[in-house]
């Protein structure tokens, strides 16, 4: 592996979805204070996580990534932070229990506040302004001064990633993941709906069975913890570079901003700045496949960023569409299969179907995302290969952003609790449901495969 490139290396490469800052020097200035502050992960997690995906390209672990579009500033707070948690964790004790492998639990968290745009700018009325590109990068409101591209923001990145982690950390070792509690997970906006029902079911069997083992006199320990990752797109190059820190036990860079970093569809040029700076970190990749990816491009990327094959270091998040999945996806797998790669198969069924509603809302329709996921299954399941994860925008919050589910959620009911600022979220209720979906398929492939 060469030398880490520099900043300068990276920006001569031209950039796709980079902020036009006004003062170079104001921005230099707030990536010397970035590279001043401690990593929010460490080099060893990293490790332990790729370990983790490994086990995930072999069959044997099933990985569960979610959590915002973008995440803002103003969401770093306890109750947000614990709602995103437990319906992670709910979805996690779902699959977990139906298809008993383990489940790798990613949150799309501490981290998540650059956003790749379709456009520049946006236009109301008669007024365009730079597009939203992010909390890290500018401000929601539709006004010129929140718009403008601030550099100051990185550093505000740097401290809501970290009190969200800090959090985290703190929840998922000190108590509240402790399964003996999950029943309590179920909200109350949830406990009465379908699936929230079979979750009540699912959990006083699993707390009996748990009662049982400790009245055994058998210590469950494992129960008691869960291990629990963050993950982000790299998108901006100052912040990402910025935290991007040499290990001192093996001496290789790690990006210390997140576990896993991902590259966006928008952005994984083979001769791009993100494939550049991400091919010379030691951090699980996740690199996001469109419906334009052919099984070349795939290897390509591959061989640019793993030329090791290394296991566990490549997750292949694919986002191909409903409409699409079935037959743009068998090509794309059956060849990196045949090369001896062993990566890691994620489906995405978020972003290869938003559309706009008649009453104006981004949006996606629950059975679309049902669609794409039950056609990664499908195609898996013929290939003989492992379907090995999830990557989903969620909330743990009573939002109504996405269509159908359950509650039957319509376009006019959108405008009542459309808080996203970017894409469009299932609520805690959707997660759940789809979860249970996703555990039904989990279990065929498993018995297909043994
Ligand atoms: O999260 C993904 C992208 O940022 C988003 O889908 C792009 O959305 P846009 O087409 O509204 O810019
Ligand atoms: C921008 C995103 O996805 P993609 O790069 O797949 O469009 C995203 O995950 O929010
Ligand atoms: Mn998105």
């Amino acid at each position: 592996m060469s030398e880490l490139p520099t900043l300068k290396d990276l920006h001569a490469l031209k950039p796709l979805q980079q902020p036009t800052y006004a003062d170079a020097d104001e921005v230099a200035d707030v990536v010397r204070q970035l590279r001043r502050l401690p990593p929010l992960v460490f080099a060893g997690e990293c490790d332990e996580l790729r370990d983790k995906l490994a086990e995930v390209s072999a069959g044997h672990a099933f990985l569960l990534q979610g959590g915002d579009c973008a995440e803002t500033f103003a969401g770093v707070t306890a109750s947000n932070i614990q709602n995103k948690l437990r319906t992670l964790l709910s979805m996690a004790i779902v699959l977990t229990y139906a298809a008993q492998v383990p489940v790798v639990k990613v949150g799309r968290m501490a981290g998540q506040y650059t956003k790749p745009r379709s456009s520049d700018t946006e236009t109301r009325g008669d007024v365009t302004l730079p597009a939203y590109r992010g909390d890290a990068v500018n401000g929601f409101d539709f006004t010129e001064q929140a718009r403008r591209h601030d550099p100051q923001r990185l550093l505000g990145v740097y401290n809501a990633s970290s009190a969200t982690l800090n959090l985290v950390r703190a929840f998922v070792k000190g108590g509240f993941a402790d399964m003996r509690t999950m029943h309590s997970w179920n909200s109350a906006f949830v406990r009465n709906s379908p699936a929230g029902v079979r979750y009540e079911q699912l959990t006083a069997e699993i707390e009996r069975a748990l009662a049982f083992i400790e009245a055994c006199g058998i210590e469950s320990e494992q129960t008691r913890t869960v291990d629990f990752y963050s993950s982000h797109e790299g998108l901006s190059l100052e912040y990402e570079h910025a935290m991007t820190r040499i290990d001192s036990r093996t001496h290789r860079p790690y990006n210390t901003s997140g576990h896993l970093i991902w590259i966006g569809e928008r952005t994984r040029q083979l001769d791009g700045a993100h494939v550049e700076l991400m091919r010379h970190v030691s951090n699980p990749v996740g690199i996001k496949l469109g419906p334009t990816t052919t099984a070349d491009t795939a290897l390509e990327l591959a061989d640019r960023i793993d030329p090791a094959n290394q296991p566990g270091r490549i997750t292949f998040i694919t986002r191909m569409g409903a409409g699409k999945i079935r037959d743009l996806l068998p090509d794309v797998v059956e060849k990196v299969t045949a090369s001896g790669r062993q990566v890691a198969w994620v489906c995405d069924p978020m972003h290869g179907n938003t559309f706009e509603s008649a009453n104006g809302f981004k949006t996606r329709a629950f059975s679309d995302v049902i669609d794409e996921v039950n056609g990664f299954f499908d195609v898996h399941d013929e290939l003989g290969t492992w379907p090995g994860g999830m990557h989903i925008e969620l909330t743990g919050d009573d939002v109504t952003e996405c269509v159908g589910g359950a509650q039957e959620l319509a376009e006019a009911d959108l405008s009542s609790r459309y808080e996203t600022l970017c894409d469009p979220r299932l609520n805690r209720n959707q997660s759940l449901e789809l979860a249970f979906q996703v555990a039904e398929r989990l279990v065929q492939s498993r018995n297909s495969r043994s």
